[in-house]
């Protein structure tokens, strides 16, 4: 299931991001550095080498607004974040259709990071570049995605996806996964929802002993399915 978490940075730490990423000479290397051997051929872009000083300034704004967002919080139930990461596409830049690699190293701990939850944080503006949709496939068909600055999309690790290539301007994104706390995607989108709806419930004079066996409901189903 795709989930967006609109506007997960506000336009100061935004604007903050953009630069130190436009000003990262260097640190932008050939994105296939990190590709496994079914990303490496299909992928044409560039990326921030994961362990240059910009990439952890970027890294500590986005972790911080990650944890302070209550809606990726609901949605991904995230254990453990991969260093967010961050790429671009000049014109004519791809990344052709891939599942992404099951299980990864965390580049600061050495510790493996089970992939559940893929996202992409969109840090160009729409209206500055043509192409560049992500494309993801589930079980319902493809949808391509392509948002406002500042917001993200979390979907399915296991989904097959594509970016189209970009034909006018510059496509910039932060990009990470997350070990989710629930591994299955639909007992994960289960539990989203049952805390939307609670949520929801909270905000009116709804019977306050109904409400309280709904969280309780929703504990005890996260106590089940959870792996940590
Ligand atoms: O640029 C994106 O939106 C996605 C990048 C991607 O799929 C990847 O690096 O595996
Ligand atoms: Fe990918």
């Amino acid at each position: 299931m795709l989930i967006t978490i609109p506007q997960l940075l506000d336009t100061q730490a935004l604007q903050t991001v953009r630069s130190l990423l436009e000003q990262a000479g260097e640190a932008w290397v050939d994105g296939r550095v990190t590709a496994g051997y079914q990303g490496a051929p299909v992928k044409f872009n560039q990326q921030i080498d994961e362990h240059s000083e910009v990439a952890l300034q970027c890294q500590r704004i986005i972790v911080s607004a990650l944890e302070r967002h209550p809606r990726f919080i609901s949605a991904a139930l995230p254990n453990l974040i991969y260093p967010p990461m961050f790429n671009r596409y000049g014109e004519g830049m791809h990344f052709g259709a891939h599942v992404d690699g099951s299980v990864r190293i965390h580049p600061h701990n050495g510790r493996k990071l089970r992939t559940d939850v893929s996202a992409t944080l969109f840090l160009a503006d729409p209206g500055d570049y043509d192409g560049g949709d992500l494309q993801i496939d589930d079980s319902y068909g493809a949808h391509s995605v392509k948002l406002a600055a500042g917001d993200m999309v979390l979907y399915p690790a296991t989904s097959l996806h594509t970016v189209t290539p970009v034909t006018r301007g510059v496509r910039l994104a932060c990009f990470f996964w997350v070990q989710s706390l629930v591994r299955d995607d639909g007992q994960r989108q289960l539990l989203f929802d049952m805390d939307n709806a609670i949520q929801r419930l909270n905000q009116t004079e709804a019977d306050a002993l109904a409400r309280r066996t709904l969280v309780g409901c929703y504990h005890n189903l996260l106590r089940q399915w959870s792996d940590t």
